[in-house]
């Protein structure tokens, strides 16, 4: 198991400080938690939600792309509270954590759900910055009641961040929401340390620590398998400062309202484009494949082996729910990240009457077409289109590839 230490003791300190006191709060506390695609955010949140001091919580989770898998992997308790929100939280127009609270405050005020705390769990490849905006005093104004009413009901009480040991480095190098999302954090957690190949001090751990505690000297960083790490004091109330947090924070948010203002007052297309700003480049694409009937075991291993390795890192993530014939009544959910193809958990029963399988992709420059049809390819094992298609996909990726390695480079240059 790697040391991971508190990287600054002086602000670990004032946290710490702000952990204990005893603040008679008026408002709700609201705790982003983010990090990037696949970091383990939906893992650490059941957990927290299985503590009986969590039980009055209510939960946010927001989804890339149009279809919601994560409301039926985060399992809440009878006294809890979930809402879940599609479309990119980020990228949506006067971003919609603030109907999300809305919401929540409806169904308190007329006593139907009844909460102290609110855990908004971000889309991987959330930019924090839109969001904190949304919730911090001199972040973005407040546009009609719904917005002054979530303002005097709730505040931002912190961010916590987890980062992936295994893929975490790489996706900070490579996305710039992930770089961003560890800048905002004002408590950082390193997960999946567990998986590293040896027990004890780690080079990748410490090049990775060193890496987090430059993008953010005073966040402290925990490790989730440390023993005596304590999940429930992540959500500790405390005040949320950016300031505290550094110029890049600070200039950040700026950049972010600015951006909005520029948005909101561009002229309309009609197309409803000022709905929302694509804060991913153009690149990313979230898309799902379903299938009505079970499937075989061997087929669904089949396919992810040959897609994982097809893609590679632009694989950014999948995660779903599978039907399976040898076993109709359990479903199977399946996750993997990037290269990491994580081993297949059983439910013990569907989550609702949807049975159908669902996996939903979020890539790099990965076009949906060829999946889909390796995909079906895959699962009505025939050969020889499989080895045609990944044919294509090895020249389109690569085309790809190139493409956009010679933007970077002209962008460079
Ligand atoms: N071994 C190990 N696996 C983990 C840990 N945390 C999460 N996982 C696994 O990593 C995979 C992704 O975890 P999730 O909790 O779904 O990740 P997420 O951040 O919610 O994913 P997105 O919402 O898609 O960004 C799952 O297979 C988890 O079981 C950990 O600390 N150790």
């Amino acid at each position: 198991m790697p040391e991971v230490r508190n990287n600054a003791e002086k602000p670990v300190d004032r946290a710490e400080q702000h952990s204990r006191e005893t603040v008679h709060r008026s408002r709700i506390p609201v705790f982003i938690l983010t990090g990037f695609l696949g970091a383990g955010k939906s893992t650490l949140l059941n957990s927290v939600l299985r503590d009986p001091a969590f039980a009055r919580t209510a939960v946010i989770v927001n989804e890339f792309g149009d279809v919601a898998l994560d409301h039926d992997l985060v399992s809440i308790g009878q006294t809890q509270v979930a809402r879940t929100t599609t479309g990119c939280m980020c990228c949506t127009f006067g971003s919609n954590v603030r109907a999300g609270l809305h919401d929540l405050h409806t169904l308190a005020a007329a006593g139907e759900v009844s909460f102290e705390r609110v855990i908004v769990e971000t889309t991987g490849l959330a930019d924090p910055a839109p969001i904190i905006n949304d919730l911090i005093p001199g972040g973005s104004p407040a546009v009609g009641l719904r917005d002054h009413v979530v303002a005097r009901t709730f505040e931002l009480a912190g961010v916590v961040t987890l980062v992936d040991v295994m893929t975490g480095a790489t996706s900070i190098e490579n996305h710039f929401e992930a770089t961003k999302q560890v800048a905002f954090a004002d408590r950082i957690v390193l997960t999946k340390t567990d998986l590293l190949p040896d027990p004890g001090p780690s080079p990748d751990v410490e090049s990775l620590t060193a890496m987090l505690a430059k993008l953010n000297p005073s966040a402290p960083i925990e490790d989730r398998m440390a023993t005596g790490f304590a999940q429930g004091r992540l959500f500790d109330p405390r005040a949320y400062v950016p300031a505290s947090l550094g110029d890049d924070v600070t200039g950040w948010l700026a950049l972010d309202e600015a951006l909005r203002a520029e948005n909101a007052n561009a002229p309309s297309s009609g197309h409803d484009d000022r709905d929302g700003i694509d804060r991913h480049g153009g690149r990313i694409r979230a898309f799902t494949l379903t299938r009505d009937d079970p499937i075989e075991q061997v087929a669904l291993d089949k396919f992810m082996t040959l897609i994982s390795a097809a893609a590679g890192p632009r694989l950014l993530r999948v995660k779903g729910l599978v039907n399976l014939m040898e076993d109709p009544g359990r479903p199977r959910v399946i996750h993997a990240v990037q290269h990491v193809v994580y081993p297949t958990l059983l439910l013990e029963a569907w989550p609702s009457d949807d049975h159908r399988t669902r996996l939903v992709f979020i890539t790099d420059g990965v076009d949906p077409k060829p999946v889909r049809q390796l995909f079906d390819a895959a699962l009505d094992n025939r050969l020889s289109r499989i080895r045609r298609l990944l044919a294509e996909m090895g020249e389109g990726l690569s085309q790809a590839l190139r493409l956009s390695a010679s933007r970077m480079t002209r962008n460079a240059s």
